[in-house]
């Protein structure tokens, strides 16, 4: 049986070129069993108006927009992007303590402030990329690095691999989100993502929120691998 509530853990990454396609890939889901992730590509294409039409079919949504710019700049677009009643904003870390601060202190004092968090290493670098973009600490320094002048910058949490949520968890305390895409169930294709991780073991390793895009909206039935997931996820739960 599904039983997740009102703190569903699966947020399914809705990678899709226009607002119809997103539209009807979500009519079959349950708001109850998984959050929704507006990218880049769908915000694009849709606008706000899709976040708010995903938000009255009940969903609550990641606005994954990745904020990275000047302080002022991101702090006004983090208080555009509360303005739409989402759920979670984003910005990356690597701009710094002082664009964190400001993008928190935007969000201060708003009725229901969406939870903010900050992108450490993509989950689609390894060391070699890392390295090649002149940081030669490694992924997993980096992104313990960043994660916390994350939470030194007052910020609910981080989006990393759950390759490091382990660690995280032991630094930065089981309360401060992790964010975890490159979640792939087993058998699945990588992709994209080199820092990939199952279901089961992002949540043993203390990954709070689990996002999940191709191994599910490119499924022939998504809804079944949504329910194997959650099965899974159950498991850990019981174990
Ligand atoms: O480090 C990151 C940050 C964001 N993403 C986003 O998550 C999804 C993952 O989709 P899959 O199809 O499951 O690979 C996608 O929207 C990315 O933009 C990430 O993958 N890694």
């Amino acid at each position: 049986m599904l039983t997740e509530n009102t703190d569903p853990r699966i947020i399914i990454a809705l990678d899709f070129p226009d607002a119809d396609s997103a539209l009807s890939f979500v009519k079959p889901l349950d708001p109850a069993l998984c959050r929704l992730k507006v990218g880049f590509e769908l915000f694009v294409a849709a606008g706000p108006a899709l976040v708010e039409a995903l938000q009255a079919r009940g969903f609550q949504v990641f606005l994954d927009l990745k904020f990275h710019d000047i302080p002022n700049t991101v702090a006004s677009a983090c208080r555009a992007a509360a303005a739409l009643g989402v759920w979670m904003i984003n910005v990356h870390a690597g701009g710094g303590q002082r664009m964190m601060e400001a993008a928190r202190e935007a969000l201060e004092g708003g009725v229901d402030r969406p939870l903010l968090i900050a992108v450490t290493v993509l989950t689609s670098m390894d060391d070699a990329e890392l390295g090649a973009c002149g940081i030669g600490r490694g992924v997993d320094a980096q992104a313990r690095f960043l994660a916390r002048l994350t939470q030194e910058s007052g910020l609910d949490g981080v989006v990393c691999s759950a390759r490091e949520a382990a660690a995280l968890r032991e630094d930065l305390g089981a309360a401060f989100l992790k964010v975890t895409p490159g979640i792939r169930p087993r058998g699945s294709e990588a992709g994209d993502q080199k820092r990939i991780v199952t279901p089961a073991d992002a949540l043993r390793d203390g990954a709070t929120h689990l996002v999940i895009g191709r191994p599910i909206t490119r499924a022939q039935d998504p809804a079944t691998v949504l329910a194997d997931i959650h099965g899974e996820l159950a498991a850990v739960m019981e174990a």
